[in-house]
């Protein structure tokens, strides 16, 4: 349903005039949908208001019939060529009266809703899309919303309440959101880019969204979403991607939304503050409260409103006290500034993450376990770059092409080609182990240096594979460290045990046995 292309704005105008003309009903009809319509249509439903980013592609092939996906083809397009088909059966439709909700009962009705919901929604995605790219550029002017109240009849013309109607107005702008923020902001076409934004989506709008917005709509706080990840894989780009897609309503005069886009999200990484600070900065204190609190101080919690994401970095690293106080901020919903007696509200959305592994964060004592499994109702595992080059090498060109595009504009291409050229110097499985942030500043070093040559640090998959191999060429190593530094080769670049168990034979126990042992 998100996904679609820019379109003219007649198309709005001569639609709109015709919904008008049949905003009153005259009675509520029993003629009804033919079985092929409601056929066609329930298969469009089902389609649209399932995961853009899934894999099933059945459906659309069979709604398009000769025309069926390619693989190449975005969804947006296919959604696309949905319409004709869709416009014929309205009009046919409107030709026998029935072109208002009113006009359909029983399961009719049902489906009719989610019908005429995307119908509208295919035609108004390019306003706010219009509107997103408004506060992206961050104009500072406010946006011209003056399309608001066409929009509001033209929901109004397909049958639906006021109340309603200003709902799917806000979902409308809500799924381009997440759309830009899921699919644009994140650049990558592997597999495991694909898996990662359905998961984005889902923690987004549920795996269901026709429930979502029939229930879940604005109780979507308590989800709260843990990304794990090394270091550079993205965590930072997919938290603001859930925190700027939440919801957002229309302002209490229905002529704009509640927040802008800038406002739903706030990051902070909680390495940099200092032990002292931390609660402080947090919680927020009253005036008094340590030396040195001269007045009070708002905290990140209390700033963080209903409709808006708290993106909790490092948070693998956090002093075992300030993990108390975080639970009951998870469990309770309730935090208490320092100094102060008077426990407050936190209305918001938490996303935490870490570049730990899971084992890594709960083999010690540094962890509290319960604070954990409070985060860990949506775990979201980031891949690495090995990962998504090993699925699909073409995605190092998409990268480079949308780094350069972002660190110089539009003459990115004329390095791009510079650019391809001297990482294929590097080694075919390079593992890439500082990620995206690694290739962004390989990027840095070929423009200033012509060349890349990755610095072997400590602890990094590349230098200890370099020693490793080192060490089997002069036969050095015995047999548990040839099937252990095998073993972790292979995890680094098929990213599970069970992969690696498949691979080697070993069954994946002995897998995870050689692997943790031969860090
Ligand atoms: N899929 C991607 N598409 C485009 N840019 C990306 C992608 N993944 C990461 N980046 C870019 O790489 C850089 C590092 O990303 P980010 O800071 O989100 O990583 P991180 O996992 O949070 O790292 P750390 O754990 O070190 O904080 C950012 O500039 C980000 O925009």
């Amino acid at each position: 349903m998100p996904l679609g292309r820019q379109e003219a704005p007649e198309r709005h105008a001569t639609h709109f005039r015709r919904h008008r003309r049949h905003r009153t009903p005259a009675m509520p009809s029993t003629r009804q949908l033919t079985p092929e319509e409601r056929d066609f249509f329930a298969l469009l439903t089902e389609t649209v208001f399932a995961n853009p980013f899934g894999t099933d592609r059945d459906r659309l092939t069979r709604l398009l019939g000769r025309e069926a996906p390619l693989d190449t083809v975005s969804q947006a397009i296919l959604y696309d060529r949905l319409m004709p088909a869709l416009e014929r059966r309205l009009d046919r439709l409107r030709d026998r009266g029935l072109s208002h909700l009113d006009h359909f009962i029983g399961e009719d009705r049902m489906l009719m809703r989610q019908v005429f919901l995307f119908h509208g929604y295919q035609h108004h995605y390019a306003l706010f899309d219009g509107l997103i790219a408004h506060q992206r550029l961050g104009h500072g002017t406010a946006p011209d919303l003056g399309w608001m109240p066409t929009l509001l009849n033209a929901l109004l013309g397909y049958g639906f309440d006021p109340k309603e109607s200003r709902r799917w107005i806000a979902l409308y702008y809500q799924l381009r959101r997440a759309y830009y923020f899921i699919e644009r902001a994140l650049v990558g076409r592997s597999e495991p880019m694909r898996a990662l934004r359905r998961s984005l989506w889902n923690s987004v709008f549920t795996t269901d969204l026709n429930n979502y917005t029939l229930l879940l709509w604005e109780r979507m706080q308590d989800f709260s979403t843990l990304l794990l990840g090394e270091t550079g894989t993205g965590k930072g780009s997919a938290a603001a991607a859930i925190g700027r897609s939440g919801v957002i309503p229309l302002d209490a005069q229905g002529q704009g939304f509640a927040r802008g886009i800038e406002q739903t999200f706030t990051a902070t990484n909680l390495s940099e503050l200092s032990e002292g600070l931390i609660e402080s900065e947090l919680f927020g204190h009253r005036k008094g409260a340590f030396t040195g609190a001269v007045d009070n101080h708002e905290g990140l919690f209390s700033r963080c409103d209903s409709y808006g994401t708290l993106f909790l970095d490092e948070i693998g690293d956090l002093a075992l006290p300030v993990q108390t106080k975080l639970l009951r901020v998870l469990q309770e919903r309730t935090f208490t500034p320092v100094g102060s007696h008077k426990p407050l509200r936190f209305e918001g959305r938490i996303v935490a993450a870490t570049n730990r592994s899971l084992e890594d964060l709960l083999s010690g004592a540094g962890f509290r376990r319960d604070f954990f499994y409070r985060l860990s109702g949506n775990i979201i595992r980031m891949p690495t770059l090995r990962e998504r080059l090993a699925d699909n090498p073409g995605e190092l060109e998409d990268l480079v092409g949308a780094l350069l595009g972002r660190m110089i504009g539009d003459s990115a291409d004329v390095l791009q080609a510079r650019i391809m050229e001297s990482l294929s110097e590097l080694p075919a499985d390079y593992p890439w182990p500082g990620n995206v942030r690694e290739l962004e500043q390989a990027l840095r070093r070929v423009i200033l240096n012509g060349r890349y040559v990755p610095d072997a640090l400590p602890g990094d998959p590349a230098s200890e594979i370099d020693a490793w191999l080192a060490a089997a060429e002069v036969g050095s190593l015995d047999a548990g460290e040839l099937l252990g530094g095998y073993c972790r080769r292979l995890y680094d670049r098929l990213g599970t045990y069970e992969a690696v168990a498949r691979v080697t034979g070993l069954d994946r126990r002995t897998v995870k046995r050689h692997i943790d042992g031969s860090a």
